[in-house]
């Protein structure tokens, strides 16, 4: 008997207690079933660009280090001046048939296309995840995380870069650059007054789910958020207005591939003469004349041969939040302190891996409506495998103010969900018990299932060497609640976020926040709010969206200066997520995006290249 039957014969010979339904909890069963998926779909496959042979001592304009979101733009946007050579290297390969499906994210962590870090213990938190730690997800393939991120198009707001206060990063740049970068296909946002604040012919293409019949549960999920009193908005991406809506994906409709920045920006650059992609290649240094501190090339391991080679004009660090600060520290550019701990030669005093800011979040499951129907939502949503695989929306609003700063993301799970148990263990990390218990509390429930995240956080965390070895993994520290307020504020979002079963929606059911298994909670009221801070103590955790490691500042207070270039040394620019200077009000893909389009521009203009 197939899974569905299972569960529907159980539903009619009572609520069974989990080991009677037999689940297939082994993931490997999981994903096996899931590779149903790509049947058919190996036409959807791009054909990468070739690795280009690269000699010791072969020199180009521009290199670029770490062929990620932000390198596979940035790569795209130098090789259009035809008189300048680019060579993009990349640590991993190409990105798998996996990536392109957007309903087959869960399969990356632990995969080879994943860094698979870890951050470091922090008691009392984290006491809800496996070995008390966050997971570290990050992409090691072309495209670098954009190819397997969460697909979810959040460009921050108007409020989030005044916040910046950078000269060349203004509210108005800033939106030139993400109109530039995206095409907007969402048909409820290019038929309302919103069209104007996006972009119509930009290399990522980006779909909602208006049509779709089973993503009728994300309107179910707004107009809940409006009864218990939050607004219902058109575009999630406004500049401005705050509320709950649905969500554009990079996604392109038409054959339902994910847009990642390889896929895209690499892709229709690939043919280019004066494009050299280099695959399956570690930076490990970065060489800088010891005279004049000024950059000449890099040092790479490639296919087991260690080579330097020499860029004549710029070296461009891409390598993302976590690797970007680890090679300038290898380099000898970061903290002095940290530096002389490793007897590694200083360059620049700079605070590079300092000022780490992420989106803490903390999940809430609602046990919700009995739903023979909502076991099948499961599987719908997963055939249709070109959007992403659920319903869910997003919401931003303040707690005191108008400063978006908590930002829902809100799923509906079915009933007795391997989706959720998948991404609840194996993308987010939590204990087996803690996702066993979700599970078991909604065997015939739909689960409502929200990531409460906390967008403009005063802790910060680190980044520092673990050791002069390049294949080390860095120590990577988030620091959360080290200022108080955070804590106090991700409490009261979390607790907002439990009084949705307050909806109307609910009221005809038995709808109740899902009790996890936290033993140092035992004996406190969920009415209470030491209830809720001891549950956020236990179960917060990374949202993925870490940024400024290379933060953008004065020199003194910065690693890069507003152009991006590195305080201290010539020829050395940081472009990618790690030089926002603060957290936005939303996922960081397309920020990242907007800083390659930004910094490619002020690139162009420093060599008189800039047209139009
Ligand atoms: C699981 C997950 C889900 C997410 N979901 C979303 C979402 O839905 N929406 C959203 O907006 N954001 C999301 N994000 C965040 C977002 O995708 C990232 O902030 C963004 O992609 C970072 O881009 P980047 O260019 O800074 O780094 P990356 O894209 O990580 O690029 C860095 C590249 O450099 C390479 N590299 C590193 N070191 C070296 C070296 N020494 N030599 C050569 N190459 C090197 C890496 O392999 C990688 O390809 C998610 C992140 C994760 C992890």
């Amino acid at each position: 008997m197939g899974f569905l039957g299972n569960v529907a014969n159980n539903l009619q010979s009572g609520v069974p207690s989990l080991p009677q339904l037999e689940f297939p909890l082994n993931l490997t069963t999981i994903l096996a079933s899931f590779s149903v998926l790509t049947e058919g779909k190996e036409d959807l496959q791009p054909l990468w660009p070739e690795s280009a042979q690269v000699a010791d001592g072969d020199s180009y304009d521009f290199i670029i280090a770490g062929g990620g979101t932000a390198g596979c733009a940035l790569a795209n946007r130098l090789s259009e001046v035809g008189d300048w050579s680019v060579l993009l290297i990349e640590a991993g390969g190409d990105p798998p048939l996996f990536s392109t499906i957007p309903g087959l994210l869960i399969l990356f962590p632990h995969s080879p296309y994943d860094w698979d870090y870890r951050g470091e213990p922090q008691p009392p938190l984290f006491s809800a995840l496996g070995q008390n730690r966050p997971l570290v997800t990050a992409g090691k393939m072309l495209g670098g995380t954009s190819s397997l991120n969460h697909l979810v198009w959040s460009r921050g707001r108007q409020y989030d870069f005044n916040e910046w206060n950078k000269s060349n990063w203004d509210w108005d740049t800033v939106l030139k650059y993400f109109k530039k970068s995206e095409t907007m296909k969402d048909k409820t946002i290019l038929n309302s007054e919103h069209a104007k604040f996006h972009g119509n012919d930009g290399p990522i293409v980006l779909t909602g789910h208006e049509d779709r019949p089973a993503f009728k549960k994300e309107f179910t999920l707004i107009e809940a958020f409006q009864d218990v009193g939050f607004k219902r908005v058109i575009d999630t991406n406004d500049p401005e207005e705050l509320g709950f809506g649905q969500i554009p994906y990079t996604v392109n409709d038409y054959v339902g591939v994910r847009q990642s920045t390889a896929s895209t920006y690499l892709m229709s650059a690939k043919g280019r003469n004066n494009l050299h992609i280099l695959k399956n290649s570690l930076v490990t240094k970065i060489i800088i004349e010891e005279s004049s501190n000024r950059t000449v090339g890099v040092e790479i391991e490639s296919w087991g041969k260690r080579k330097q080679i020499f860029a004549n004009l710029e070296v461009i660090v891409s390598a993302g939040t976590y690797n970007s600060p680890q090679l300038l520290m290898l380099s000898g550019i970061g903290p002095q302190e940290e530096l002389n701990k490793l007897n590694i030669e200083i360059k620049a005093n700079l605070p590079v891996g300092r000022n780490m800011q992420d989106h803490a979040f903390s999940p809430v499951a609602l046990r919700g409506k009995t739903s023979v129907i909502s076991a099948t939502q499961n599987v719908v949503g997963l055939l249709e495998s070109g959007t992403f695989p659920l319903p869910c929306i997003q919401g931003f609003y303040g707690l005191n103010g108008t400063a978006p700063e908590i930002q829902h993301f809100q799923c509906m799970f079915g009933a007795s969900s391997l989706l959720l148990f998948t991404f609840c263990q194996h993308v987010f990390n939590f204990k087996l018990e803690v996702c066993t218990s979700i599970l078991e509390q909604t065997l015939v429930n739909e689960t409502p299932f929200a990531l409460v995240n906390l967008e403009f956080p005063k802790s910060t965390g680190t980044v520092t060497l673990r050791s002069t070895d390049p294949h080390d993994p860095p120590i990577i520290k988030f620091d959360y609640f080290t200022n108080p307020e955070d804590f106090e504020k991700l409490t009261d979002a979390v607790m907002n976020a439990a009084m949705l079963k307050n909806a109307q929606y609910f009221k005809d059911g038995d709808t109740d926040v899902v009790k996890l298994p936290l033993p140092e909670c035992d004996g406190l009221s969920m009415d209470s709010r030491e209830y809720w801070e001891c549950y956020v103590r236990a179960t917060t955790t990374s949202n993925f969206h870490t940024v400024g490691t290379c933060a953008m500042g004065e020199n003194g207070e910065g690693v890069v200066d507003t152009e991006l270039r590195v305080h201290g040394i010539s020829n050395l620019r940081v472009i990618d997520a790690s030089v926002m200077p603060k957290e936005i009000s939303g996922e960081t893909c397309a920020a990242t995006i907007m800083v390659a389009e930004r910094g490619a521009d002020l690139i162009k203009a420093a060599y008189g290249k800039l047209s139009g």
